[in-house]
């Protein structure tokens, strides 16, 4: 078999399905290597060839009645598997007829019907499970799929989350392996997707609820009323009035710097961050400065507070003190580390109509302690405070499918190279276009320029462009 589905991937890297570059996936998002099957139907050596290597694989697994192809791409797919192997087959529509029958399962087929599931690649296993939904509503039982490409991106998790056992000819790491042992790709390619597949792993948050909802592909002005949380609305109308979707670390430690600063990069930024507490000559006047720069440049003022202690001193901080924080920054960071009593702390504090809280999810740091469970409880988190929770602080799309939330992501720089603190950057095309994120947030990729203003000016070109380019306008 290991022969076969060698020669085989050379078939498919021949025939072009497989491609190597900057393609978009569905979800909007960037990949380098992108798997385009449907031209197999051109190709009947190729196709004859999968048919038996599928009948192969579904000759060592149990008897089905039925098999069913996801549309599109698996349609003819399945259909030479069960011609050649005598296999009853039903095809599935995307859409309803609004005439006749209005089936979306065609073909014979009894209820409780076990159905061998074919599809070409998983990425998330989405495409899978509607097919499934539709057969399961017309009796059909269906546990087992057969694929031909494994993305190994978190299809086979969340597809075995929903019952369904997934078989693979290929996974991606085969795929490449043996393509690279051809000389077709070299090891540049091959770190490129192997760091890539890392980086890009789904879960099941990303199976949308609604097709249609997916923050991504949605226009920031369209998002507006997907959002509960007031400043959440605020931000996302700046954002697409000025065209930016730039937040400036504004990390400098003297009054004066800051008002320069805001003042320079004011007309291109949504949001200017602070850590209030590193500025050495604090008061609250350089708050009333900060205040009238952002009314006159239509940002909001954003301290990167971070809280993490137990509800009553996160209301302290975030109140009292000499910063008092809640009475001039509309939106902070908490950390969700001690729990939702520091949310309600906020929610007491401020009241709800006109302050907002960036969970931190995953951070930029390298060797964080942060692991995949306590980014999946922060994000539970924000689910269960939609009217306080503006977005997530996070390095890559951990949800796609609440629209009214915003992914903040930092570590952002066109020199990627990193500082000597354990710092890590993306570029700010890569950071929209690949890693999800709504606003990138800059420190001293603007603050150390010889021009910050013109600086930011470039930063926020890069991003809004990268922008476009995700939702295709
Ligand atoms: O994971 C995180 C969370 C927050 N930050 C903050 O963003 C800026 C980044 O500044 P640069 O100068 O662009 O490195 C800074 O204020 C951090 O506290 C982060 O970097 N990573």
């Amino acid at each position: 078999m290991d022969n076969k589905l060698k020669n085989f991937a050379m078939d498919l890297f021949n025939i072009n399905a497989i491609k190597f570059g900057e393609f978009k996936t569905k979800v909007g998002l960037m990949t380098p290597v992108y798997c385009d099957l449907r031209v197999i139907v051109s190709h009947p050596r190729v196709m004859k060839t999968l048919s038996n290597l599928l009948i192969e694989y579904i000759n060592g697994l149990e008897q089905f009645d039925i098999v069913c192809g996801v549309p599109y791409t698996a349609l003819p797919i399945a259909t030479t598997v069960s011609v050649n192997i005598d296999l009853p087959m039903v095809m599935r529509r995307k859409e309803a007829k609004d005439y006749g029958t209005k089936k979306l399962i065609e073909g014979s087929y009894k209820e409780s019907d076990n159905c061998l599931i074919i599809e070409d690649v998983v990425t998330s296993g989405s495409s899978i499970l509607e097919t499934v939904k539709d057969l399961n509503d017309a009796g059909i039982k269906c546990k087992e799929v057969v694929v031909l490409l494994n993305r190994e991106q978190g299809g086979a998790n969340i597809l075995k989350e929903h019952g369904i056992k997934m078989h693979a000819l290929l996974s991606m790491t085969q795929l490449i392996k043996y393509l690279r042992e051809a000389n077709c790709v070299d090891d540049t390619i091959v770190e490129k997707i192997a760091n890539y597949l890392q980086e890009s792993q789904v879960d099941s948050s990303v199976i949308k609820k609604n097709p249609n909802i997916n923050r991504l592909k949605l226009p920031y002005s369209k998002r507006v009323e997907y959002a509960e949380n007031p400043i959440t609305k605020k931000l996302l109308k700046i954002i697409s009035d000025k065209q930016t979707n730039l937040c400036l670390a504004a990390d400098v430690t003297k009054s004066a710097d800051l008002i320069k600063l805001a003042e320079q990069v004011g007309p291109h930024i949504c949001l200017l961050k602070t850590h209030i507490d590193i500025v050495e000559d604090f008061s609250m006047e350089l708050l009333n400065h900060l205040k009238n720069i952002a009314q006159t440049y239509n940002f909001i003022l954003f301290e990167d507070r971070k809280f993490a202690d137990i509800g009553k001193t996160v209301e302290h901080q975030y109140s009292k003190g000499i910063y008092k924080i809640s009475s001039w920054a509309e939106l902070v960071t908490s950390h969700s580390l001690t729990g939702k009593g520091v949310l309600d702390a906020i929610k007491q504090s401020s009241g709800l109509e006109n302050r907002g809280v960036f969970l931190l999810a995953q951070t930029s740091a390298a060797g964080s302690l942060i692991d995949e469970k306590y980014t999946k409880g922060t994000l539970q988190m924000m689910s269960e405070y939609p009217d306080l929770i503006t977005g997530i602080v996070c390095q890559t799309p951990l949800f796609t499918d609440k629209p009214g939330m915003i992914q903040l992501t930092p570590g952002v720089q066109v020199n990627v190279a990193g500082d000597n603190l354990g710092q890590q950057y993306n570029s700010p095309e890569s950071v929209v276009l690949e890693r999800g994120a709504d606003v990138a947030v800059v420190g001293r990729g603007i603050t150390q320029a010889s021009e910050p203003g013109a600086a930011a000016e470039n930063y926020k070109k890069l991003l809004w462009d990268a922008y476009l380019r995700r939702i295709e306008v």
